[in-house]
């Protein structure tokens, strides 16, 4: 490879992380086994200078293997506009294989004008199998048409390339996972442990071209779920800076503990984060409950959490238009967005509740200090969010340009989202699992942890209402810490 076209491809791999064309944490994939990886190349339609550089290292690699054909065919769907750039950029004919054979008309499988024993380069997103290739070409050969070679943008290493040259088709791809792996690492997007980890994934999870374990292999073990990766870990893997500073905190200070700080009275929220403080990470309000809030106490507050090291979040829980919400963020009696690092909102009004957040910063949110925690699911009995519901949140959390400002989701199940970058945020949650009378329902430190995947747990009531706050505290730090330490080592 040419130093320059390796700079290039270097550039593009951290491109392709940052866009989140390439992510990390537990996928399943189309083959039907989990990985720690996924390969995400549709959202590059998005970023046309991302599929200029795409398809130029495409067309680069064509002219200098020689590989061209009388045709270019790109496997449907994510690689048709690739294969439509280099068609039109190299003066190629394209072939579009239909993925269901029109009811109507023609009926036919392939489009475009082509004849038995014609060429044709197939051009793909990503393999992992080969299957898909082999679909499309399977699908060409019916027509006569002869395929001898693949380029592809990403092979995942997992057998593809032997899979398809059994078929007769010789696959050639500008990335494989190994070079984006050291490529993030040299860039320090990710940890040593991460590449390893992947590594072995790979290593061990070879397909042939039906999906089927190679070897004697039964069932995949992902190491790289969330729940298996340390706080420090998953720091580098975050895409919103406020989610970084607070996994760092978390593993420095040894805490993974928030206060619910629920009274009334100024003074008494104080008196807690004072007498709390060591022991938590975050320490979480509902401002609208003061009866006496002044200016003062939010300045006291700042304070208390500078000298102990937690940081903010205001539960306000957000849910109207982006408009109302930049407004309830920014403006009012108390100014949330001035003094909050964090805040929780809902997703019902869907994406634009992150765009009314930002608009609420005078920065718009380019200086990356402030962040919200998307609700994903209740702990209230009865709550009325299901698994669509907790699925479209999921993808509000991490996909698209504003994911730079999600810094976790508030949820009860390690079910709701995968991406290790986020923070799982656990309400309901006490020494002894039991409801209150108002549809509120607890579980212990060690079942939101260990079982349901919590980061951070919220702890309210068995802290504020304990006879030593600070004992309480210490307890359910301890007892939050032994369980995420030895969910660690399971
Ligand atoms: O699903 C949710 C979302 C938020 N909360 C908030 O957490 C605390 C829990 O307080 P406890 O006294 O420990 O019950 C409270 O501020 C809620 O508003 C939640 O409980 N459930």
């Amino acid at each position: 490879m040419l130093a320059k076209t390796t700079e290039t491809m270097k550039a593009l791999a951290l491109k392709l992380f940052e866009i989140n064309a390439f992510k990390f944490g537990d996928f399943k994939m189309k083959v039907g086994i989990n990985s720690p990886v996924y390969f995400d190349l549709r959202v590059i339609v998005s970023y046309p200078e991302v599929m200029q550089t795409v398809s130029n290292l495409i067309q680069d690699y064509i002219k200098e293997n020689n590989l061209s054909a009388k045709h270019v065919c790109g496997v449907p769907y994510t690689a048709l506009p690739l294969a439509t750039i280099v068609s039109v950029q190299q003066n190629i004919p394209m072939l579009v294989r239909r993925k269901e054979a029109k009811s109507y008309g023609t009926k036919k499988l392939i489009e475009g004008i082509y004849s038995a024993g014609d060429t044709c380069l197939i051009i793909e997103d990503v393999v992992t199998s080969g299957s898909s290739i082999l679909d499309t070409v399977k699908d060409l050969k019916r027509e006569g048409i002869v395929i001898t070679d693949a380029v592809v943008v990403v092979d995942r290493e997992q057998g593809g390339a032997v899979n398809v040259l059994k078929h007769g088709v010789r696959m050639h791809s500008l990335f494989t996972l190994s070079f984006l792996m050291n490529t993030l690492l040299e860039a320090g997007k990710i940890q040593r442990e991460t590449v390893e980890s992947v590594a072995k994934y790979i290593a061990d999870v070879q397909i042939d071209s039906d999906g089927n374990f190679l070897g004697n292999k039964k069932e995949v073990v992902n190491d790289f779920k969330r729940s298996k990766l340390s706080y420090e870990n998953r720091a580098n893997l975050a895409k919103c800076d406020l989610s970084k500073t607070l996994f760092n905190l978390m593993a420095a200070k040894k805490t993974n503990l928030c206060l619910a700080a629920d009274t009334t009275k100024c003074h008494e929220v104080l008196e807690a984060a004072d007498k709390c403080g060591p022991y938590i990470c975050l320490l979480k309000t509902h401002i609208d409950i003061l009866e006496d809030f002044n200016e003062q106490f939010i300045q006291d507050l700042q304070a208390l959490a500078k000298r102990h090291n937690f940081l903010l979040m205001e539960d306000r829980k957000f849910a109207d238009i982006g408009n109302t919400v930049s407004l309830q963020y920014a403006k009012g009696l108390y100014k949330i967005s001035t003094w909050a690092d964090l805040v929780t909102a809902h997703t019902l009004s869907g994406r634009s509740i992150i765009q009314g957040l930002k608009a609420g910063l005078s920065d718009g949110g380019a200086s990356k200090t402030r962040g919200v925690f998307l609700l994903g699911e209740m702990s209230a009995t009865g709550n009325l969010i299901d698994d669509n519901y907790k699925e479209a949140s999921a993808k509000i959390a991490t996909e698209g340009a504003d994911v730079d400002f999600v810094a976790g989701m508030v949820c009860q199940t390690s079910n709701c989202f995968a991406f290790p970058g986020l923070i799982q945020l656990t309400p309901g949650v006490k020494i002894d699992e039991s409801t209150d009378t108002l549809g509120q329902q607890y579980n212990t430190p060690e079942y939101v942890v260990k079982e349901n995947a919590a980061d951070i747990a919220v702890v309210g009531r068995g802290i504020m209402q304990a006879k030593s706050m600070d004992k309480a505290a210490a307890l359910y730090r301890d007892r939050l810490w032994a369980a995420y330490t030895d969910r660690l080592a399971k």
